[in-house]
């Protein structure tokens, strides 16, 4: 199966997305749209530009405490969070630690039978193994559409995100990978252990480490046999 890829769309307006976005879906398969980059007013009028694409769309509103942007209240993330739920994209991106504080959203997106993606970052380290373990399995109690992303600073960092895979099952869609010059390899190494797809940029990377979409799509036509 072709490895499926899914750029980050990190734009200041919602005109900016709606162009990139389109860019972006005639090349890829799926975007993430980082709503954090916007400010929240023009959040949803940005998701009624978008609508019809949303199907193949991850949201994410990033809290600063999560490498995000988003300087607002916790109390207003979470009523942008619910909105974008109505919206209906393939995935809502919900931070771990988000979730496990607010025990009334998770019931919200349940209600509504919200596909939720489950993510953790590390954008200092990558925890030993057994901390990335126990991650795993906490976060599973959530979605079957885990995301654990941690910073690489050796080779030994790379290989221990990636051994998450083995203790995965074929009922969770796992992304797991580093950021990070040493975590490269495992954006791409990544979607042949599993992970429905990977993340790249447009040009400028979002997260350190990422590919551009032309950078993956050149690595990945190496595969291509005659
Ligand atoms: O979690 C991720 C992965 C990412 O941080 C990356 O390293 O490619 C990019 C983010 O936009 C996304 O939400």
């Amino acid at each position: 199966m072709a490895t499926k890829v899914c750029v980050t769309i990190a734009a200041s307006s919602p005109t900016k997305v709606s162009s990139e976005l389109r860019g972006a879906l005639a090349k890829s398969e799926y975007a993430e749209l980082r709503l954090d980059f916007l400010k929240p007013n023009q959040i949803p009028f940005c998701l009624t530009l978008v609508r019809k694409h949303l199907k193949r769309c991850i949201c994410t509103l990033r809290p600063i405490a999560e490498g995000g942007k988003f300087s607002g209240s916790e109390k207003e993330r979470i009523s942008i969070l619910k909105l974008i739920s109505e919206f209906e994209p393939y995935l809502i991106d919900v931070e771990y630690n988000t979730l496990k504080k607010n025990k009334e959203l998770v019931k919200y997106l349940k209600s509504r039978k919200t596909r939720m993606l489950v993510s953790w970052h590390d954008f200092a380290k990558t925890p030993n193994e057994h901390t990335l373990r126990s991650m795993f399995k906490k976060m599973s109690k959530y979605s079957n559409n885990i995301k654990i992303v941690t910073m690489a600073k050796t080779i030994d960092d790379t290989i221990r995100i990636l051994s998450l895979y083995k203790i995965s099952t074929r009922k969770i869609n796992l992304i797991s990978f580093a950021m990070g010059d040493y975590g490269r390899m495992s954006r791409i190494l990544c979607t042949k252990l599993g992970s429905p797809y990977t993340y790249v940029s447009l040009g400028k990377p979002v997260a350190p480490g990422q590919f551009s979409l032309k950078e993956m799509k050149s690595i990945l036509s190496l595969e291509d046999k005659n």
